[in-house]
């Protein structure tokens, strides 16, 4: 379990982390949102102690990080894996010796070696790479190299940053993919820094949106998209609907037998008309999510909102001249 306390971090005079407070427990994926410059990369760095911090704690397992000497922190590290946006690999070495390269610092017998590379290239889908130069990898090869280098040492975490960023959508999928099914089968942790609300939906549980170094949404993916609140607003907006004229409300609610004729049934049991401004529907990694942008008579307002919350739909009225995101 990975806990933070009140961590506060700065570079000088330069705050970056104000009280941040969360918990991972074990073999969740994590998604960590937020805006370029927010901090994501301190956090994960603070996390596997590479990073310092002014106040509060980080624990994994119950062992405060900032306790541990140099040398219980270098020992401690081998159960947390990282891997990058640009890979980390030495490009003139083999996909081979790229990934035994942990396990030689650690002097684990070559025989040893040898079982726990050819046991990682199976996993990785990588078995008919393993004597090629990394420079002659494509992206998604090199990634998944990353991978299997980032698990020698058989870590119960794994941290991703923006791990995904420099790959095509295709082999983003794949790779997303990949750590998926590492998640489900060995039972890891993970964490994933990431600007693509689409990697959240494919693959995290849990999601932490930070915003100015403060934690500003936190839970289950599938909680915080249906509260959709206006930090998460401020994150993902991406094209804009200005809201000009009519009582406008948002709603959302997840896709199952119990409403799939939602929208017609509203109209009829309430005996009201309504029109739809914007409709839009997501996947969050099983379960999808349809959302709409409706404008509803003035009169019927108390109605409307009585309904949703009988159905378990989520809603925020919108207001005049707001922009909303599409
Ligand atoms: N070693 C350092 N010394 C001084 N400032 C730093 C250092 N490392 C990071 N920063 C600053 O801390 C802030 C947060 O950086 P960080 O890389 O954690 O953000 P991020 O959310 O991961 O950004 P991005 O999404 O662009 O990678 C930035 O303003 C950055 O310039």
């Amino acid at each position: 379990m990975i806990k933070i306390n009140q961590l506060n971090k700065s570079f000088g005079t330069l705050n970056i982390l104000n009280d941040i407070s969360f918990t991972i427990e074990r073999g969740r994926i994590c998604g960590l949102v937020g805006k370029s410059g927010v901090g994501k990369s301190t956090l994960l760095r603070c996390i596997n102690g590479l990073e310092s911090y002014q106040s509060g704690s980080v624990t994994i397992n119950g062992v405060e990080i900032s306790s541990l000497s140099k040398k219980e922190l270098n020992s401690f590290r081998k159960n947390i894996g990282m891997i990058f946006q640009h890979f980390s690999l030495i490009d003139r070495k083999t996909v081979y010796d790229n990934i035994a390269l942990p396990m030689r610092c650690w002097n684990i017998p070559k025989k040893e070696i040898q079982a726990r590379v050819k046991e990682l290239l199976k996993l990785t889908g990588l078995e008919d790479k393993i004597n090629v130069k990394t420079r002659n990898l494509s992206g998604g090869q090199k990634q998944r190299v990353a991978i299997a280098r980032a698990l020698t040492m058989n870590p119960e975490i794994l941290l991703c940053d923006e791990a995904t960023s420099a790959l095509d959508p295709k082999t983003t999928k794949d790779i997303l993919n990949l750590l998926k099914m590492i998640n489900e089968s060995l039972d890891i942790t993970i964490i994933v820094v990431t600007h693509q609300m689409s990697v959240v939906r494919q693959i995290c549980d849990d999601v932490i949106l930070l915003e100015d170094g403060h934690v500003v949404e936190n839970g289950h993916v599938d909680e915080v998209f249906m509260r959709y609140s206006p930090a998460l607003e401020r994150f993902v907006g991406v094209d804009e609907l200005e809201i000009k004229s009519g009582c406008n409300y948002r709603i959302t609610f997840k896709q199952d037998i119990n409403n799939n004729d939602f929208m017609s049934r509203m109209g009829v049991e309430l005996k009201s008309v309504y029109s739809i401004i914007y409709s839009s529907t997501e996947q969050f990694k099983e379960n999808k999510y349809d959302t709409y942008i409706i404008d509803i008579p003035e009169a019927f307002e108390s109605d409307f909102v009585n309904y949703f919350r009988q159905n378990n739909v989520s809603y925020r009225k919108l207001l005049l001249n707001e922009k909303e995101e599409t």
